[in-house]
This record gives C-alpha cells, structure tokens and sequence, in this order.
C-alpha cells in the first residue's frame, strides 16, 4: 500500500512530505493507522546528526496513536479497529530483561531497531525499490506504520488521539521518571532542570505524588508561568544566578532529595547531581546528549551518597502501563492538554521543529 510520510533524507536537511510504498504486516506484525503524533526534542536530536544511531533516509517521530488497520500471522492480543499507541520501548515478558523485573528496557528487538529496521531485519518501507528506514521501532511521521505486535500499547477507544499520542513519549517519559524511576515520596524537594516538554511533566507529577518544593531551572524565562501552572514553586533562570547549584542548595537547605535532567546537556547534567543533598540525593538523567559527550563530576560526590541514575521512557513497562496512564488522563489526574501548544498538518511539519528550536511551543501534534 501507500502511505504519505515525512522523510528525513539526510541529517539537518528539512523534511519533505512523499508518498512512500509500505509492505504489509509480517509474522508478528500489525499495521496501525497513525492519527496524531507528537513531535519530541529527541526527533530533533537525531534530525541534527547528533544521533550516533542516526540513520537515513528515515522516516523520524515516536510520540503517536492510532488504530490497527490488519494484523500479520500469530498477533494474538490485538485485532483490527483495536486503538493503541506505539512502543519505542517495547515489552515482550520474555527476554531476560523484562523478565529481570529490575528495568522496562526490553531487549528483545533493540538491536534491529537501532539499525532502523524490523526484527527480521528487513525494512517495510521503501520509495521506487529502495529501502526507507524506520526510527525508534515507530516512525510515526508516516500515516501508516507497521509494527511489532510487542511494541503497541492497547489503549481505551474513548482517549483523544491528538491528546493521548503524548503518553507515546514525553508524558510517560517525565510522570515515569516520578512515579517509576525516582519513587519520589510525599515532602520531598525537587529539582527539574529544562522546563520543556518533558520538564513539565516531571514538575506535575512531583506536584501529583505530594513533594514540597518543586524548583524548575531554565533559561527561558517565558516557561515560568506554564511551569507554576503545573505545580513550581520556585523559578531559577540560569542566566541570571551566579552559581545555580550554590542557589538550588540555599533554596533546598543543604540540596535537592531527587533532581531530574530534562535537557541533555553535559554541563546541567553535572549540575543536577551536584545539587542533590548529601547523603542520600538522586539525580535522574532524563535529557539524551550529542554523540562523544561525557559526563564528569567529583567522584567525592558520590562517595558522599549522592546518585546518578538514568531513566528512559520513564522506566515504564509500556503494554502495561501506557494504558493506565491514559486512564490517568481520562481520569482528570493528568493534564495533557494545557502542554500542547500549537497543532499542525503532515504538510507543515518542519514548522514544529522551527517552533520547538525557538522556545514557542511546549509540545506540537501533527494531525492526520
Ligand atoms: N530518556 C528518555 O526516555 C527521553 C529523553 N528525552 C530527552 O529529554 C530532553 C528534553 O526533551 P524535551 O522536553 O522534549 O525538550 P524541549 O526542547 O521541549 O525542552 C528543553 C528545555 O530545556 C531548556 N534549556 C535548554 N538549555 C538549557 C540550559 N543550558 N539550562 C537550562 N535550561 C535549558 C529549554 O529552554 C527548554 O525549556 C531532550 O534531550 C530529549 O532528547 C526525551 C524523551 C524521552
Ligand atoms: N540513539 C540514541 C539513543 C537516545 C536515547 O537514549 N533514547 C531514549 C529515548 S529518547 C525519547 O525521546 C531511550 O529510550 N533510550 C534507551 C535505548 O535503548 O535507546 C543515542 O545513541 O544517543
Ligand atoms: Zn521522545
Ligand atoms: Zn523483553
């Protein structure tokens, strides 16, 4: 079949709406019609070339939702009309890792999936012959995809698409890191470097779990508002502080019981733990850095019991959990909608980049 579909064909060059052909569902497989998709700074990432996984030409975007359209041979939990939202972490309760129950980093398919192929190691889309790649098993800047039966998450059918298909990444991915990843408890103090469009999801689930002081650290300072909104209670503009970590230890008397990094810079990376308390401060890496950064601090910091963790896609379990945070949704305890700021058609979809580079929007959707 066809499908109309943004193609990056190389990296920082715009991407350009085609009609790419698209091979039917495999074994195991299941084809979605996607109906809105977020548009993630991690898309961006990779569109820059600072992706060492970045491959093209490549059809990007992993923050979609949809409906299944046909299923391959053996799909067993899905059927046709079914409404579902693609998994970049997918969950196969087989491979070691799920099994582990330490980590929702789901192994069973990552290797073809960072090579922007399916799991038999072929790619389902193609222009005049030749192969197109997918992105992050999802590639949701194609109106229809074809995906692993274990990389879709079944959702309720009265969920919005053009709200829900956030959950796809940055609501999950910054509730998750709260709720999963931190555990953070009622009376903490918390630190959320970049008040974006994961940012902000930390800052209402923290709001959401009942912490104390939620300080947002940014350099834009038009994001205060949106982020007292969701629950800040203190704003520090980086370029206006001499020192951020000495500010956030003063506001926190002696430093912050989680700090999350939700920018993917080196530097505020070092910052999020530096400024954690002493003894016992968890600094979550959320924000994903350019390919040959590294990472550096004081090994002291830690020998003083502060942590450095990582959190990817909130360390969230997505065929079990994405369904509950849509209900969440649904239920009134999350909002989504406040966080989406402009809508666009496929066509326009380079403006949504162009939108999120200048700090206009918070999230942008591309409606099919
Ligand atoms: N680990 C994971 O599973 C995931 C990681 N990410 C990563 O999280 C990061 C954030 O993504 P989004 O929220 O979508 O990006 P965004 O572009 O919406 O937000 C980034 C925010 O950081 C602020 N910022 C930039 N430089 C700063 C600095 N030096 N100091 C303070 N603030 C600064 C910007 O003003 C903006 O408000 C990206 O690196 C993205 O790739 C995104 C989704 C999932
Ligand atoms: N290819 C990138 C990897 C970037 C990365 O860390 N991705 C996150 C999700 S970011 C979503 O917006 C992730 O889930 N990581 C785990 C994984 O297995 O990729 C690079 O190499 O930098
Ligand atoms: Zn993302
Ligand atoms: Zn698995």
């Amino acid at each position: 079949m066809k499908t109309k579909a943004a193609i990056a064909w190389k990296a920082g060059a715009p991407l350009t709406i085609e009609e790419v052909d698209l091979a039917g569902p495999r074994e195991g497989e299941v084809l979605v019609e996607i109906k809105a998709t977020g548009i993630c700074h991690t898309d961006y990432y990779t569109l820059s070339g600072a992706d060492p996984e970045g491959i093209f030409p490549s059809i990007l975007g992993h923050e979609g939702a949809g409906i299944v359209v046909d299923v391959g041979p053996g799909v067993k939990s899905l059927k046709k009309d079914d409404h579902v939202i693609p998994l970049y972490t997918p969950e196969c309760r087989q491979c070691k890792f799920c099994l582990s129950q330490k980590t929702n980093l789901c192994q069973s398919i990552r290797s073809t999936q960072g090579r922007g192929l399916m799991p038999d190691a072929t790619s389902r889309f193609s222009i005049d012959g030749k192969p197109i790649f997918h992105y992050m098993g999802t590639s949701t800047f194609s109106n229809y995809i074809v995906v692993p039966e274990i990389a879709l998450a079944k959702i309720r059918e009265d969920a919005p698409f053009d709200k829900v298909c956030y959950i796809g990444c940055g609501v999950t991915t910054g509730v998750g890191a709260v709720l999963f990843t931190a555990k953070v408890e009622a009376g903490a103090n918390v630190v959320v470097f970049g008040l974006g469009g994961i940012g902000l999801n930390v800052i209402q689930a923290a709001k959401m779990v009942g912490a104390d002081k939620i300080i947002g650290v940014d350099i834009n300072p038009a994001r205060q508002d949106i982020a007292r909104k969701f629950g800040m209670t203190h704003f520090v503009n980086a370029n206006e502080v001499e020192n951020v970590v000495d500010t956030i230890v003063q506001l926190t008397d002696g430093g912050a019981d989680y700090s999350f990094e939700c920018i993917g810079n080196t530097t505020t990376m070092r910052q999020s733990l530096e400024c954690c308390h002493k003894g016992w401060g968890q600094s979550i890496i959320i924000g994903v850095a350019a390919a040959g950064q590294e990472i550096s601090t004081r090994p002291f910091q830690l020998v003083t019991g502060r942590v450095w963790k990582g959190s990817a896609f909130g360390g969230a379990r997505g065929r079990t959990d994405v369904p509950k945070i849509v209900d969440w949704y649904m239920e009134g305890k999350l909002n989504i909608d406040d966080l989406i700021t402009h809508r666009l058609k496929l066509d326009d979809i380079n403006q949504g980049f162009d939108l999120m580079k200048s700090g206009e929007s918070i999230r942008s959707v591309v409606l099919y």
